[in-house]
């Protein structure tokens, strides 16, 4: 089949580059020239396993290639796949306007029929919209699908290859069977839906995640209080097939550049159909406040930070990614200056993404995690990189000045930390002083 891929984003080149794979010929488009003259030369814009190899082999067998200019490339297009961005407004509600204007650009280029594919998560009503502008601004006959996307960062090309389901929303028979010949090799878990339903499935099952993340983050709170271990608490639950294992990791709450703002779209879509999701703005505001807890524990441990020196390990919003979109790295860093404390933050791939966030003559970019930590105040653990759980905690005391961590992704285990001197708090986990577990708090009642 011949695609072609507008936006070279996470969704577009990961899709765009794993259809080709599969044996398809295919053209990404962006606007940015930057990006598509590295991409011309086998280089590639984000940090993604696996994607490299993919785009070399590919784009050698000339099935791949990349390109700034839509209007030529739509013409190569059985199906042209939409997966721009759609970022948050101010107040909340997803950014239409580089999918409506990507679509009027499409409108305006077509010289025939085609199949519209829509991949970027938008709004309950979109694809009706683009639909519309179709029909305003173009003569050939055009029938339009919601596919959303489900792949994560860092594991987007397994995730791609290997989908939990695929789902198709359109009105269109002939885009029904076009778009199941594509997938088909991927998965037989194609669902068929309305086009609204499909939409809606995207965010449905991103505010679930998030909302079982939030949920799993309030139970550790209440463990720290109660003394009781979320790890065990998380894994006691997880063997019930009706909850799974998957989402209740504790932490420091989500981030990333979808949970965020698909959570704020899906409150604003339920708004404006004057329904209040109370449920979905409390697991909105749950995790605004987890990430504080690092900073709570520190003042706990350092009293007043102002004037200390606290490390940060893990800038991205999550391993094997260099994405810092809505990390939670970013506030933690901005209170920990608030509060007069100095930073001295590393990532294994991150650093130049976060740093172009954040540029202040407080907080010092180190190129290892060892320079980080020396003569720290305290370390604040902040992405579970497998980088760093390969340093025990005996190193890790000897390389700061005072023994205190802060491991907010709860890498290291009791048995770990029992010959060190650590004051080490976690999340949802008693906390561990001289190697000994804390006291279990008493209960009142
Ligand atoms: N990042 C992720 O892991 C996932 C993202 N999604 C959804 O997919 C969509 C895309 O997300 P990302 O891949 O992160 O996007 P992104 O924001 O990283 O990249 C979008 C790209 O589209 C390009 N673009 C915008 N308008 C264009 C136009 N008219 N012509 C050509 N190129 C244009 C931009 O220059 C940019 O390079 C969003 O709706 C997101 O919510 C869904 C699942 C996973
Ligand atoms: O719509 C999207 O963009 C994507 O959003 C998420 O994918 P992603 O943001 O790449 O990463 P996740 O692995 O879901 O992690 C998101 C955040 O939740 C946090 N998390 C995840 C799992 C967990 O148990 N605990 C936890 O705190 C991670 O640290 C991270 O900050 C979804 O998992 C994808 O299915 C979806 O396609």
């Amino acid at each position: 089949m011949k695609l072609t891929v507008i936006g070279t984003g996470y969704v577009g080149l990961v899709s765009g580059v794993c259809f080709s794979d599969l044996g398809n010929e295919v053209v990404c488009v962006d606007k940015l020239s930057e990006k598509i003259e590295l991409l011309q030369q086998g280089e590639v814009p984000i940090y993604e396993p696996g994607l490299k190899e993919l785009i070399q082999k590919n784009t050698e067998a000339g099935r791949l290639s990349f390109t700034t200019d839509l209007s030529e490339a739509v013409q190569h297009a059985d199906i042209i796949i939409l997966a721009v961005g759609t970022p948050s407004l101010a107040n909340g509600e997803a950014d239409l306007t580089y999918i409506l204007g990507a679509a009027q650009e499409i409108a305006l280029s077509i010289k025939g029929p085609k199949i519209i594919m829509t991949k970027s998560t938008v709004p309950v009503g979109t694809n009706e919209k683009i639909e519309n502008q179709f029909k305003q601004l173009s003569v050939h006959p055009v029938a339009v699908a919601s596919v959303p996307e489900f792949l994560r960062e860092g594991s987007a090309v397994r995730d791609t290859m290997n989908p939990d389901r695929i789902v198709v929303g359109t009105e269109s028979e002939a885009a029904r069977q076009r778009i199941e010949e594509l997938h088909r090799p991927l998965t037989d878990q194609i669902l068929f839906t309305d086009v609204r339903s499909a939409e809606m499935i995207k965010y449905a099952s991103n505010a679930f995640l998030a909302t079982k993340i939030s949920f799993i983050n309030e139970i550790a709170n209440i463990c720290e209080k109660v003394g009781a271990d979320v790890t065990m608490v998380a894994e006691g639950m997880g063997y019930d097939k009706r909850i799974g294992s998957s989402f209740l990791k504790a932490g420091i709450g989500y981030g990333g550049s979808c949970f965020p703002k698909d959570t704020q779209a899906l409150i604003q879509i339920a708004g404006h159909v004057d329904y209040e999701f109370k449920l979905l703005k409390s697991v909105v505001e749950v995790n605004r406040d987890q990430r504080y807890n690092v900073i709570r524990k520190l003042e706990t441990i350092l009293d007043d930070l102002s004037g200390k020196s606290i490390a940060v390990w893990g800038l991205a919003f999550k391993p094997e990614t260099d994405d810092v979109r809505d990390s939670p790295a970013f506030e933690i860093i901005a209170s920990l200056l608030h509060c007069g404390a100095s930073v001295k933050a590393y990532d294994p791939i991150a650093t130049p993404n976060f740093r172009k966030l954040l540029d202040h003559s407080k907080v010092e970019y180190c190129s290892s995690a060892q320079e980080a930590a020396q003569n720290a105040d305290a370390l604040c653990v902040l992405t579970e990189w497998s980088e760093f759980r390969a340093v025990s905690p005996a190193m890790i005391q000897a390389w700061l000045r005072r023994p205190n961590l802060i491991d907010g992704r709860n890498m290291y285990s009791e048995e770990e930390l029992a010959n060190t001197e650590l004051i080490y708090y976690s999340v949802g986990r008693p906390n561990m002083n001289n190697g000994v577990k804390e006291q279990t708090p008493q209960l009142s009642f």
